[in-house]
């Protein structure tokens, strides 16, 4: 496709920061590789065209892992000195941990950004996930089974750790970023680690090719998790409403429970998602696994269809029990209290 190869205009680049330029300081976290470069480079420039805008920091993550990383920090380092930026590197100094070392390093990337959002007084961190990471996700998830919130895949911007977690090229092609840079003669880091048959996304992201020539290419997967997003959003208005009916909000609701009987007419995929509301929010223990609060709601169900309802379960440290035509979720004892 031929605008899969064409550098990023300033002009489409404005429209990717909208929303932003009132913000009083960014992190730009920048791995070094092509399309957090090309997210640096595009967003100097951004910036530079602005008479008034946010403080722009780079920030690398030295997880420790490889021996090159610290080099490329320091690549990064120079290219943001000629763009004028503050860079800074972040070391992951904590246990490695044996398994799960991808979804470890990852926690401590997001810890170590809010830090650093925190400590510049920055409202954003901006990553540069593309649209090939979006169907990635999205790939990754179907095969997992997800429900649809988490076929949505990533948004555009999402809270973490009280800073904004911003995601602006995330409709742009990763090709795209690369010809961007070619254009400007900017380098980046290669990071074996993307290709390691080790890992699942590399394992997914060499299928992709074969994906694509079956009509499943990138934009067709991104525009997928954009639909399903969109549905996702709609329920999601919906079980507020549900909600709200229910009075699941009201204070005295962990002790009386609410009224089992509209609970139990309401559309099944509502009742699963009000149940995990209200445990995530009380339990402390969570967020629940929406299998184990499929298996709650079977459970819940059959004890409404019995003359005489009674059930007491535990799920991601709340207890939910029925009994006397109510449903109470409160918060579990603590759980050495609850073994001894
Ligand atoms: N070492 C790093 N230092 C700073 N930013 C990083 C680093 N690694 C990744 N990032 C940021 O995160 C974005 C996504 O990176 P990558 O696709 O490698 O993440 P991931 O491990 O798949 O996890 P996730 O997609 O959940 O962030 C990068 O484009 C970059 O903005």
């Amino acid at each position: 496709m031929p605008d899969d190869q064409s550098a990023i205009l300033a002009r489409d680049a404005k429209r990717l920061f909208a929303g932003l330029s009132s913000a009083p300081a960014i992190v730009l976290a920048v791995s070094g590789g092509p399309d957090s470069i090309a997210l640096m480079w595009l967003a100097a420039r951004w910036r530079r065209a602005l008479a008034r805008g946010p403080r722009l920091v780079a920030v690398t993550v030295d997880h420790g892992l490889r021996p090159e990383a610290a080099r490329e920090a320091r690549d990064v380092k120079r290219l943001a000195r000629s763009l004028d930026l503050p860079h800074h590197t972040l070391r992951w100094s904590g246990p490695k941990p044996g398994t799960g070392l991808p979804a470890a390093a990852r926690e401590a990337r997001y810890r170590l950004l809010a830090q650093a959002a925190r400590k510049h007084g920055a409202t954003h961190i901006l990553t540069a996930h593309t649209r090939d990471d979006q169907a990635e996700t999205l790939l990754m998830r179907l095969l997992r089974g997800s429900g649809i919130a988490g076929l949505s895949a990533m948004a555009r911007e999402t809270a973490r750790d009280g800073v904004w977690l911003t995601r602006p090229l995330l409709e742009i092609s990763k090709a795209d970023l690369i010809a961007t840079l070619k254009k400007a003669r900017i380098g980046f880091a290669d990071d074996p680690t993307n290709r390691d048959p080790a890992f699942t996304r590399p394992r997914l992201r060499a299928l992709m090719p074969m994906l694509a020539e079956e009509g499943g290419d990138a934009r067709n997967l991104a525009r997928l998790a954009a639909r399903i997003a969109r549905a996702n959003a709609a329920l999601e208005v919906l079980v507020d409403g549900a909600e709200h009916y229910l009075a699941l909000k009201s204070e005295d609701n962990p002790r009386n429970g609410f009224d089992a009987a509209p609970f139990a007419a309401m559309p099944e995929e509502i009742r699963l998602r009000l149940l995990k509301r209200v445990i995530d929010r009380t339990g402390h223990e969570g967020p629940a696994e929406l299998g184990k609060v499929e298996t709650l709601l079977a459970a819940v169900d059959e004890a409404l269809g019995k003359r005489e309802p009674k059930l007491k379960q535990t799920l991601a440290g709340a207890v939910i029990s029925v009994g006397g035509g109510r449903i109470r979720i409160g918060p579990a004892p603590p759980r050495r209290a609850r073994s001894r």
